[in-house]
């Protein structure tokens, strides 16, 4: 199949360089020339791991191709995915500003039958829009088929997701563009679902919302482990030993991060409301997602009365690990909280580059981990990078000034640490 993404994201690229990979012929499509220079070069412009590779292979054999002309591109393709991004505006609501865009330079440029896939992550009716926004800003007659696929990958582990995923959703009422999608995904081995637009849309916020809703569950019962000197961890195993809970996204810590959860919890509460449906469990999850980083800080002041002066080590700077998107990530309102309390930071990240404007506020980036820790009066860990560990905690203990180790992502080995004779902290007792 012949087939145009438009947005060359952190999903498009993924989904452009995957479809590749089974063998069709793929278009990427930017309005970000950096990012299309950078691509045709095959250099991959963010940390994804594997996808560095199977860009370059897919480039050499030709089946992907990279393009900032959207003329030529709508033009010469039938089958066009949008993976632009949908951030949110300051009401929580989505901002669709990308999408409508898109949607009318296809309308442009259309010379023929297309059929329009929305992947990004869309409110309610907003794919049956799209439709719309082509229509009305076409001077060509032919049919338009739309439909929804979301799309379920997560940052870090995004190759591994678009080839295996738990399933694949289709949202069409369009006899045509179902079809077409189901033809694309045969080779899935995974339950595929048919539903309408709307349906496929909500599938999407309502999985993440839950998503979320598990992790804000969690770090509510972890402050109660706090309380009564019960290991969060232990909870979390018995919880997810039931296989109708399951045990991921049990994971308590700092709260979650991301481009993704933060934004379309936002939407999805912002647009039920709207619809006179309050989905009060969702306030609730995002209030307690803020709170996160305050109860921690607060509880590095229960060892520290003041951290005026003291030097913290903060140990990573991504959203999660195993990718150096920074979208939404918790390190920076702590380090925020930490600023405001006096305290003097220095940061490590495996891959992230801290911008000048943290620089300028006085806070020092080392590249290698024992360079920064070296004299410091407490680490905190910020981002479950598997280099920490893996790092020679002994050595780690002889370089600071005082062994407190706040682990934001409970992520070390309690016991292990304490041997080591660290004062160690994490969320829920540990
Ligand atoms: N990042 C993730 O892990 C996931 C994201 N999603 C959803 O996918 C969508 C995209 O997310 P990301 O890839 O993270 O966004 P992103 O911000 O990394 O990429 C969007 C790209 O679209 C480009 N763009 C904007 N308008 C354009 C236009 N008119 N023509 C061509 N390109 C245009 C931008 O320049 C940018 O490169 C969002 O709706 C997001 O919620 C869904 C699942 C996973
Ligand atoms: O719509 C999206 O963009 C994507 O959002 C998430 O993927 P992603 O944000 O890349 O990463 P996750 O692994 O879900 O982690 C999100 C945040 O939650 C935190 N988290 C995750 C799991 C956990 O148990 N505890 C926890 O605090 C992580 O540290 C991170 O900050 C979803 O997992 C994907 O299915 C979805 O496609």
């Amino acid at each position: 199949m012949k087939i145009l993404i438009i947005g060359m994201g952190y999903v498009g690229t993924t989904t452009g360089v995957v479809f590749a990979h089974q063998g069709h012929e793929v278009t990427g499509l930017d309005i970000d020339e950096s990012k299309i220079t950078s691509l045709k070069k095959g250099n991959l412009y963010f940390h994804e791991p594997g996808l560095q590779e199977m860009l370059f292979d897919q480039l050499k054999n030709g089946r992907i191709q990279f393009t900032s002309d959207p003329r030529a591109a709508v033009e010469n393709h039938d089958v066009l995915f949008l993976t632009v991004g949908t951030p949110s505006l300051e009401n929580g609501n989505a901002d669709l500003t990308f999408i409508k865009k898109a949607a009318e330079m296809i309308g442009r440029y259309k010379n023929k039958e297309k059929i329009v896939v929305v992947k990004s992550t869309v409110p309610l009716g907003t794919t049956d829009q799209v439709e719309q926004w082509i229509k009305q800003s076409t001077t060509d007659p032919s049919s338009t088929h739309v439909a929804m696929n979301p799309e379920f990958l997560r940052e870090g582990s995004a190759l591994y997701d678009a080839l295996h995923p738990n399933r694949i959703v289709i949202g069409s009422q369009n006899s045509k563009a179902r079809s077409t999608l189901e033809q694309l995904y045969r080779s899935f081995t995974c339950p595929l679902l048919i539903t309408s637009t709307k349906a496929a849309e909500m599938i999407k916020y309502a999985s993440n919302a839950f998503l979320a809703t598990k992790i804000s569950f969690i770090n509510e019962v972890a402050k109660l482990c706090d309380q009564v000197d019960v290991q969060i961890k232990d909870v979390a195993k018995g919880m997810g030993l039931d296989q109708r809970i399951g045990p991921d996204f049990l994971q308590a810590g700092l709260g979650y991060g991301g481009s993704c959860f933060p934004k379309d919890v936002k939407e999805f509460t912002a647009s039920a409301k709207s619809l006179g449906v309050p989905l009060t469990i969702l306030e609730d999850v995002e209030k307690i997602n803020k709170s996160q980083p305050h109860y921690f800080i607060n509880k590095m002041k229960n060892t520290f009365p003041t951290l005026k002066g003291k030097k913290v080590t903060l140990l990573g700077l991504s959203f999660k690990p195993d990718t150096d998107d920074i979208r939404e990530s918790v390190a920076f309102p702590i380090m925020d909280l930490l600023l405001k309390e006096g305290a003097k930071i220095t940061v490590h990240d495996p891959v992230v580059n801290l911008s000048t404007e943290w620089l300028t506020k006085g806070v020092t980036q080392c590249w290698d981990p024992y360079v920064a820790v070296k004299n410091s009066d407490m680490i905190l860990i910020a981002t479950n990078w598997s280099h920490y560990e893996k790092l020679d905690w002994a050595k780690v203990h002889e370089l600071v000034t005082t062994p407190h180790l706040f682990d934001g992502r409970n992520m070390l080995n309690a016991e292990k640490m304490k041997l080591l004779k660290f004062h160690y902290q994490g969320i829920g007792y540990a």
